[in-house]
């Protein structure tokens, strides 16, 4: 997978990134790489993912506050854990320039649109966002720079949002190589429980309760995990800070779609118990059909290294 050349001229004048992990780095990277901002500036909370910016080399000046790093920004990207947004929203608030466009890439919508909103001040524009990219890697080094390519990038602009600013950051991330969206928070918060709330947490039950099995110890674990566990068992790599504040950020949706699910695998559980096969072969072809079908418009991935590629 490759990027496409650099632009002649740049898309925004100066784009400040804050939190410079897997998915921050990977924009500063893309947006290098492409020349999409006349000034990339990074900030990250953590003194050493600060050094570790420097010496990667992937923005034009790695700021030392958060003040720093948005003074003068046209575009200002949080790319932090869900639970942190409101306070970085606090912080860069009072030094925000009129008219800047404040994103983010947070897993969640509902709880960060409402975090940004508290905190941000009248003439920015607020524009939640999500790439649904990633790894279960995280940090400055995890990054690269075909992350985003042929991969959605959903946005949730609220009613009113000015057309201008949605237009340059669905420029951005059509620039990364992304398939931009619209559509509520709401939606989004429903949507996202379903394919990659629950199943995460799927993985990190089905991985837990194997590991407490007492019969089952860690080295059968790991020995006999070349088949479907071992996919699991990398989801449950994933940070957990970041899934922590992704279950306390969207609780509603994905109690409701764990409500449909626990349902449904307890209708599996007779059907088991009765010897009702068909049952279970109808839901099994129908689930082959599903997954044929994403592999045929290119949105699958392949565990367990993601399919990633550096750039
Ligand atoms: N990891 C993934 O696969 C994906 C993650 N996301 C979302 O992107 C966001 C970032 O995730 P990752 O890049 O994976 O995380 P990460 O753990 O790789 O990086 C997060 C960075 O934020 C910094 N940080 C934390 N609190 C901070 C604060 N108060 N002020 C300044 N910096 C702070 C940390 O030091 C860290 O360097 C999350 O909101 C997550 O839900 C979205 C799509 C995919
Ligand atoms: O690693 C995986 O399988 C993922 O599902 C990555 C991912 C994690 C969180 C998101 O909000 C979007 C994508």
């Amino acid at each position: 997978m490759v990027l496409d050349p650099p632009l002649a001229s740049p898309l925004i004048g100066r784009l400040a990134i804050i939190g410079i992990g897997l998915i921050g780095s990977s924009m500063l990277r893309a947006a290098r790489a492409r020349k999409l901002a006349g000034t990339l500036v990074a900030y990250d909370g953590s003194e050493g993912v600060r050094a570790r910016t420097g010496a990667l080399d992937i923005a034009d000046l790695v700021a030392a506050t958060p003040a720093e790093a948005v003074a003068d920004a046209d575009m200002v990207v949080l790319c932090v854990p869900v639970g942190a947004m409101g306070a970085v929203a606090e912080m860069i608030g009072p030094h925000l320039k009129a008219g800047a466009i404040v994103s983010d890439v947070g897993s969640v919508k509902g709880a960060v649109l409402n975090a940004l909103r508290a905190h941000l001040p009248e003439g920015v524009h607020v524009i939640p966002g999500h790439p649904v990219a990633g790894t279960e890697y995280s940090g400055p080094d995890a990054g690269f720079a075909t992350l985003f390519q042929n991969r959605w990038c959903i946005l949730t602009p609220p009613e009113g949002t000015d057309e201008a600013a949605l237009a340059a950051l669905s420029g951005l991330w059509t620039a990364m190589g992304a398939n931009v969206e619209t559509m509520s928070v709401e939606h989004h918060d429903l949507v996202l429980a379903i394919t990659s709330h629950v199943p995460h947490l799927i993985a990190y039950n089905i991985v837990g309760t194997a590991a407490d099995l007492e019969e089952v110890t860690q080295s059968e674990v790991i020995k006999y995990s070349a088949g479907g566990f071992r996919d699991f068992t990398r989801i449950a790599a994933s940070d957990p800070t970041m899934w922590r504040d992704v279950f306390l950020n969207n609780r509603e949706a994905v109690i409701e779609v764990l409500g449909r699910f626990t349902e449904d695998l307890i209708a599996l559980q007779r059907a088991i118990r009765w010897a009702e096969g068909d049952k279970l072969f109808d839901l099994f072809t129908r689930t082959r059909a599903i997954r044929r079908s994403i592999i045929e418009i290119g949105q699958e991935t392949a565990a367990p290294d993601f399919g990633r590629e550096r750039g």
